[in-house]
């Protein structure tokens, strides 16, 4: 008999939940979906009470506090949905043998390896961000509740806040735009990782399920953030003038701004030689 799984997703409103919503959908799985104002993941009672009604087997995170520079000086309400509230479900999933998906990111790496990194690399953050993803991983880790933890890069898709729909915008107007040349990684299209975790969900449970763990998913290809904004400027047909700086530099005209890792290249070859074996992706 297969058993039907009882999905949530949280953080439905998210660039990247709502890119998951649309492909469950397309696949026609069942799920209940929610965004911050009918699920705040990190109001503890409201959360407990919601989880112990709806019974998911099934939690998709896609609930996180995600802005970079505001995390330096808000670095509590960032710990508080990065950190907080994951263990609040990983600690669900620990006691009714559910499964937690979760995301993390590049950023929880400091930049200075000279080549990808793999997923037994050890963290060491940069910025209260990165901090806060990594306390949410080791949280999830040391619950040991069934979970996959996906670190991705650079995520983009046409709407939602993200590098690519900045630059959009900025390409429209007239004065020259300067982009950090010196940050290498990968751009990540949330289409595409939502399409990633919907095989992930089409072989749980089955013989070929995806074993338990920590794994990167990011793009092919590295480029530095310059390089991916001249990929879009020259998208966009866009004449406005743009210029490569260090990140340094920019840093200069951003005070207060978060450090963030030189090398942000994630090796997705474990996941990725796992969804050419078993999947149609
Ligand atoms: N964006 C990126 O480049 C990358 C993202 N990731 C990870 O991927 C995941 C998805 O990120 P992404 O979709 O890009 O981020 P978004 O910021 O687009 O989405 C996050 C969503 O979480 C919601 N949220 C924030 N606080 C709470 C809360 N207390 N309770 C419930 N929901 C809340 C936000 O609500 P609201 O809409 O109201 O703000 C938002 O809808 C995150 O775990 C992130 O760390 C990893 C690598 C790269
Ligand atoms: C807008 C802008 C940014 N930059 C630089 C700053 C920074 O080094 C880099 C990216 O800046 P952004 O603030 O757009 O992106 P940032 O918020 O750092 O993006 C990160 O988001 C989190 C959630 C992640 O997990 C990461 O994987 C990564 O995608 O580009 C410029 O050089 N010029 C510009 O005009």
């Amino acid at each position: 008999m297969v058993i039907t799984p009882n999905i949530l997703l949280t953080g439905a409103n998210g660039q990247l939940g709502k890119a998951i919503a649309a492909e469950l959908l397309a696949a026609n799985m069942t799920f209940v979906a929610k965004s911050r104002d009918e699920l705040d993941i990190t109001n503890q009672a409201a959360l407990s009470a919601f989880l112990h009604q709806l019974k998911p087997t099934i939690i998709i995170n896609c609930a996180a506090y995600t802005a970079v520079d505001q995390a330096e000086t808000d670095s509590a309400t960032c710990f508080a949905v990065n950190e907080l509230a994951v263990k609040a479900l990983a600690e669900y999933c620990d006691q009714t043998e559910s499964v937690l998906i979760h995301f993390s990111t590049d950023y929880v790496f400091d930049g200075t390896s000279s080549k990808p990194y793999e997923e037994q690399d050890k963290p060491k953050p940069l910025n209260q961000y990165g901090k806060s993803k990594l306390a949410g991983e080791l949280a999830i880790q040391q619950i040991a509740c069934r979970h996959y933890i996906i670190r991705t890069s650079w995520l983009y898709g046409d709407t939602g806040k993200n590098f690519y729909t900045t630059m959009r915008k900025l390409a429209q107007q007239p004065q020259t735009v300067k982009v950090v040349d010196d940050q290498i990684g990968a751009p990540t299209k949330v289409k595409e990782l939502a399409g990633v975790l919907t095989c992930i969900l089409e072989k749980h449970a089955t013989q070929q399920g995806l074993p338990y763990g920590t794994y990167h998913y990011c793009g092919d290809v590295f480029k530095s953030w310059y390089q991916f904004a001249k990929d879009i400027f020259t998208e966009q047909q866009s004449n406005t003038p743009l210029a490569a700086i260090s990140a340094a530099d920019y840093a200069l005209s951003k005070p207060g701004i978060a450090l963030r890792p030189y090398n942000s290249c994630l090796n997705s070859q474990k996941l990725k030689k796992w969804l050419k074996n078993n999947t149609k992706f």
